[in-house]
């Protein structure tokens, strides 16, 4: 045969599950005329027994190989010139073998060179270019990506559509093969340049095929068995200065969620138009949305209280703007009232009235107070004066930001996480920084106390979470009377705090 004999067309590799109930000559054959009836042109068949039964049921052209596992090579695809021999005999047109460069047991010079000497194609399976090329230079007819993912590293998902195109400079004969699953990712690897697709197991390993419906079927009926039994499903959307995260959630559980970076510059209108797209998988999964803003929300208007975050137009109408992009009911919270919210429902507060905290790189805050969220400016807790002074904003004496600067001026260059590190290691000049950080947000704590008499408050964000931080809040507080002293707890619901708020509260906002 030639080599144009198998060009533009479709080779199915009928390569049963070893071992599998379909192992056998009979459906090898079998599968080898259901695919040349259907319109492939040439097969590519394992084992010399069945390259010699298809043989005596097909004329088409075949590729024959024969697989090993040897002890001493990763080499698996034909290793020994008394494979192409065998293949040869059993009347195989062309005999692929592992082009790779790794040890092995015969060099591929003198594999080409054998199948030459039989008059027949030599196809190099290779997994990079540099392999295709040291075939090339070898004398090989065809040059194929099978090995492309199969050399070490986890198994990638898609077939190798860059290599085709890489190889396709080096020469025409390029032959696709590995993970090509459906018709679109065949019509892919033609356009890249492939003279020929191979594809194997989407069309004859019956159990794979199966176990990917089987697969996909189970995930959807646990979703959907999930939803039953926790109720309804709300899109929580968390917008940070920094990322955003979007979450399906149902009754206080994340069923899916995904991070992407918040785009500063662009402002929210793009904000809400890429959430839109990154999230148009679960469209039909959704029927409302809530929104966690950092900043002030007053009936449905966003606006920042401080532009050092995150700058947004002041008044900027969320509600208005989202319910458009999205076509669906949503309501909107500042973040760390929605994140009370979240926490008071289905984490620390356990349904008892509670003032959140988080301390992070700022302050922030919510209040739960007879059940009902309070909202607008409630809770903004870092923004209230401190006792310095200049009566500077609480969390100027005292947050993440004032951690690394009081760093700074000890002579360390250090962010707040560094300085925790060393606090726990015993260095007392991160120790004192981070025990005045906790006695000031005790006293706040106190005060809180004598505001609102919370049964609980809850500790969150990454300082107020950090390893020791709540426990020397603890120890200041120790110095209150016991009345007066407030019911210290941590946060559970960590990073999903506002997305499970907001969704609950998006739900009985309708
Ligand atoms: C890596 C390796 O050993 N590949 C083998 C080569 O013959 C076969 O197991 C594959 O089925 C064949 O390459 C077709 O690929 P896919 O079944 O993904 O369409």
């Amino acid at each position: 045969m030639q080599r144009e004999d198998i060009a533009n067309s479709l080779i199915v590799s009928c390569q049963p599950v070893p071992g599998g109930p379909m192992d056998s000559a009979q459906f090898v054959t079998g599968f080898a005329k259901a695919a040349l009836e259907a319109g492939a042109k040439a097969l590519r068949i394992e084992s010399v027994p069945y390259v010699a039964a298809a043989r005596l049921a097909v004329r088409a052209p075949i590729i024959g190989i024969v697989k090993r596992d040897l002890s001493d090579s990763p080499v698996r695809i034909t290793p020994y010139l008394a494979d192409v021999e065998a293949l040869a005999e059993a009347g195989a047109d062309i005999i692929a073998f592992d082009a790779t460069d790794r040890v092995r047991p015969v060099p591929v010079e003198a594999l080409v060179k054998a199948v030459k000497a039989r008059n027949k194609l030599a196809m190099a399976d290779c997994s990079c270019l540099d392999d295709a090329r040291r075939a090339l230079a070898a004398g090989a007819d065809f040059v194929g990506t099978t090995l492309s993912g199969y050399v070490g590293g986890p198994e990638p998902e898609d077939p190798d559509i860059a290599l085709i195109a890489q190889m396709r400079t080096l020469t025409p004969y390029v032959i696709a093969e590995g993970r090509i699953r459906s018709p679109e990712q065949a019509a892919a690897a033609a356009r890249a340049g492939a003279c020929a697709v191979v594809v194997g197991s989407a069309i004859t390993r019956t159990e794979h095929v199966t176990s990917w419906f089987h697969q996909a079927i189970s995930d959807a009926y646990a979703a959907r068995r999930a939803q039953t039994v926790l109720g309804p499903t709300v899109l929580g959307i968390d917008i940070g200065g920094t990322k955003t995260m979007a979450a399906l959630v149902s009754g206080g559980t994340v069923i899916e969620d995904m991070i992407v970076p918040t785009a500063r510059e662009a402002g929210p209108d793009a904000w809400l138009a890429s959430l839109a797209q990154s999230t148009s998988a679960w469209s039909g999964r959704f029927r409302r949305i809530g929104i966690a803003v950092t900043g002030l929300v007053e009936d449905g208007r966003w606006s920042a209280l401080n532009p050092a975050t995150l700058g947004i137009p002041d008044g900027y109408p969320l509600v208005e703007r989202a319910s458009a992009v999205f076509g669906k009911p949503v309501c909107a919270f500042n973040d760390a009232q929605a994140a009370a919210w979240g926490e008071y429902k289905f984490g620390a507060g356990q349904g008892r009235d509670i003032v959140f905290l988080t301390i992070s790189t700022g302050i922030g805050g919510g209040i739960v107070c007879n059940g009902r969220l309070l909202s607008g400016l409630a809770g903004h807790f870092g923004l209230i004066r401190g006792l310095s002074e200049d009566r500077a904003p609480l969390e100027d004496s005292t947050s993440g930001r004032w951690i690394a600067s009081q760093a700074l001026k000890a002579g360390f260059k250090a962010d707040a996480a560094d300085v925790f590190g060393r606090a726990l290691k015993g260095e007392a000049w991160a120790g004192a920084i981070v025990s005045q950080s906790a006695s000031r947000v005790a006293t706040l704590c106190r005060d809180i106390q004598m505001m609102l008499d919370p049964k609980s408050i809850v500790i969150g964000g990454s300082i107020g979470l950090a390893e020791g931080y709540l426990d020397r809040v603890r120890a200041h507080l120790g110095e209150v009377p016991p009345r007066l002293s407030s019911d210290l707890v941590a946060a559970k619901l960590a990073g999903h705090a506002g997305v499970i708020g907001v969704a609950d509260l998006a739900e009985w906002a309708k």
